[in-house]
């Protein structure tokens, strides 16, 4: 039989990361070695034999954490926002230098939205218009969702390739704020609710008609699937994978 992955969380204190503490604990194939809140010494990681990090913590900390994971060979699955495109690139360099080493950056590890993420680029060819209203609970230090952000790049990119030009906008004049956020020529609006978890709508328009594909997460257990894909599958896939879609079949 295959010994247990040895995994370490980081951020185990914290929604997501008590969540994956449960998940890894309970998964016959896992061994939960390390768990770490702010403030404990990453050299615990090391010294726990850990051989997978996942990283729920919070943007300003996961560079940096990532960043130690990588330099000691351990592979990462990595579900903290904030990674930019230069932060990616500065880590896919890391990584060049470390080949056996995987890291998964998914913005979102529940199913359910990767695949609304992957039917909305697919959509977005079809329709005039495509918005975005991501809805999420009022202790997210982030706006937009990196959810959201993941998803306009797929609609930007899908809508680019295919010659489809910028949605009609007629808007002259309104307060900051009033149309969203452009994320790559798409509008992102960010709703922060009390009752809320998680939650994404792509609103597509077109002559007399609409689209809207919608997910839903009611509970932090539905991010749980994904994290644990992500550590049976990231030593797999050495080098930077952003987004879980990268470890499905969606053309199938
Ligand atoms: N990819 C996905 O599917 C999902 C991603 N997320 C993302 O995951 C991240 C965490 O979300 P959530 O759990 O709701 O946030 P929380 O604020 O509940 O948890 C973050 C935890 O990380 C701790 N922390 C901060 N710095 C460090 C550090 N250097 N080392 C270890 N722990 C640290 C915090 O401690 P303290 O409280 O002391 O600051 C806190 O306990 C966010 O970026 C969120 O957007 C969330 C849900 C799903
Ligand atoms: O902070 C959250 O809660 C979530 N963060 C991720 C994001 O920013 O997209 C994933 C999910 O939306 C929940």
């Amino acid at each position: 039989m295959t010994p247990p992955l040895k995994v370490a969380v980081l951020g185990s204190h914290g929604r997501m990361g008590a969540e994956a503490v449960k998940a890894v604990t309970a998964a016959e194939d896992l061994d939960l070695v390390a768990a770490l809140g702010r403030g404990d010494s990453l050299q615990d990681v090391l010294d726990a034999g850990a051989t997978h990090v996942v990283d729920l913590t919070v943007p300003a900390s996961t560079e940096a954490n990532v960043r130690f994971a990588v330099e000691h060979g351990l592979h990462a699955v990595v579900g903290t926002t904030g990674w930019d495109e230069d932060r990616r690139a500065a880590l896919s360099g890391l990584l060049a230098e470390h080949p056996g080493t995987g890291v998964l950056i998914a913005p979102n590890f529940a199913l359910g939205s990767v695949l609304a993420s992957a039917f909305a680029a697919k959509a977005a060819r079809y329709f005039e218009s495509v918005e975005i209203i991501e809805l999420h609970h009022p202790d997210k230090v982030d706006a937009p969702s990196g959810t959201a952000v993941r998803t306009a790049q797929l609609v930007s990119a899908a809508r680019a390739a295919a010659g489809v030009p910028a949605g009609p906008d007629a808007t002259e004049q309104c307060l900051d704020g009033a149309r969203g956020a452009d994320v790559d020529g798409v509008r992102v609006h960010s709703v922060r609710l009390r009752g809320l978890v998680a939650h994404q709508e792509v609103l597509l328009g077109g002559p007399g008609e609409q689209l809207t594909i919608r997910h839903d997460s009611y509970d932090r257990a539905s991010f749980m699937p994904g994290v644990l894909l992500g550590l049976r599958s990231v030593a797999a896939h050495p080098g930077l994978t952003y987004g879980l879609d990268g470890y499905l079949d969606l053309n199938g």
